[in-house]
């Protein structure tokens, strides 16, 4: 059950940080401080809006996104757990997992020792134990903890993948950095596995590519925004570039005709045979961090 606007004020006094239903009356913390504006909802620990002041936002949103229980949010940051796409051994279950479809705990909001705003939401997922904690300062932090409940019978395999969306002016225009020496899953050339190319990430047409064993920082030059972002990792060996072009795009009710020029998505991850797998009592954390570079 979703926890009320008024329950949060009471149990969360914090400057900067206000709780507030946002679109289909879904509860969300909204953050403001001298260093950013930021959004998340509690449906799926969902990060909707990223904002270091003087900028322009940095995720990038559908304008035709559901906003509705058991409906994923497009854009943002969705959180992908405990599996990535469609799941192996039920394809009519919901896509890329249940994390990003649930009401997810906030359990702490408070001032970091840089005076950033740092949130942390807990969820249950089958015998998974998720904490999940944000922090909104001049750049975007992200870290998804997966411990193996105690009480777990057996060891367990996840996949779990930050997909960031990033906003951009002109996809046409836009660069990514850091991937030049990873091999990847071409996932629009029937999964083939290709080698490294040695060039940056340019897009002529949908691209879907699961980026492997990469630990690298990516960097995205938008030149029609005169801008770079970075996204730097830690725990993940996977790294997800994806923007659907113009057929896919327009296939999906959530998502504008003409947004897929806006956004590219450079998603921290570990899928695939690069899944993780726990014991009783362990725990794994993948960090992502997004920020507007120089
Ligand atoms: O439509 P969804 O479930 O949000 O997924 C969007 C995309 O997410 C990407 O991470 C996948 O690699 C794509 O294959 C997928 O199309």
């Amino acid at each position: 059950m979703q926890t009320s606007v008024d329950q949060l004020s009471s149990q969360f006094s914090l400057a900067g940080v206000s709780f507030a239903e946002g679109n289909g009356g879904l509860v969300k913390v909204v953050v403001h401080t001298d260093r950013c504006d930021g959004e998340i909802y509690l449906h799926g620990a969902h990060i909707t809006h990223f904002q270091p002041c003087g900028e322009s936002p940095v995720l990038w949103m559908s304008q035709k996104s559901a906003f509705a229980k058991g409906k994923a949010i497009r854009g943002g940051v969705p959180i992908c757990f405990p599996w990535f796409g469609p799941k192996a051994s039920d394809p009519s279950a919901p896509g890329h997992g249940y994390a990003r479809i649930r009401t997810w705990n906030l359990i702490a909001a408070e001032n970091n020792e840089d005076g950033d705003v740092q949130l942390a939401f807990s969820i249950t997922i089958d015998d998974f134990e998720l904490t999940y904690t944000v922090t909104f300062g001049r750049s975007l932090g992200m870290s998804l903890a997966v411990k193996l409940s105690d009480q777990a019978s057996e060891a367990a395999s996840f996949e779990e993948a930050l997909h960031t969306y990033l906003a951009v002016k002109d996809i046409h225009q836009v660069v990514i950095e850091g991937l030049e020496s990873a091999a990847y899953i071409d996932k629009v050339d029937g999964m083939k596995e290709k080698s490294a190319t040695d060039e940056s990430i340019q897009f002529s047409g949908e691209c879907d590519r699961v980026y492997l064993d990469t630990t690298s920082t990516c960097i995205l030059r938008d030149p029609a925004m005169a801008r770079s972002m970075q996204v730097s990792k830690s725990n993940s060996q996977c790294t997800v570039i994806w923007n659907p072009w113009i057929n896919k795009s327009a296939a999906m009710a959530d998502f504008g005709n003409d947004e897929w020029t806006s956004m590219a998505c450079i998603e921290t991850a570990n899928v695939g045979s690069y899944r993780r797998t726990l014991k009783p009592g362990e725990s794994h954390v993948m960090t992502a961090d997004v920020s507007v570079i120089p």
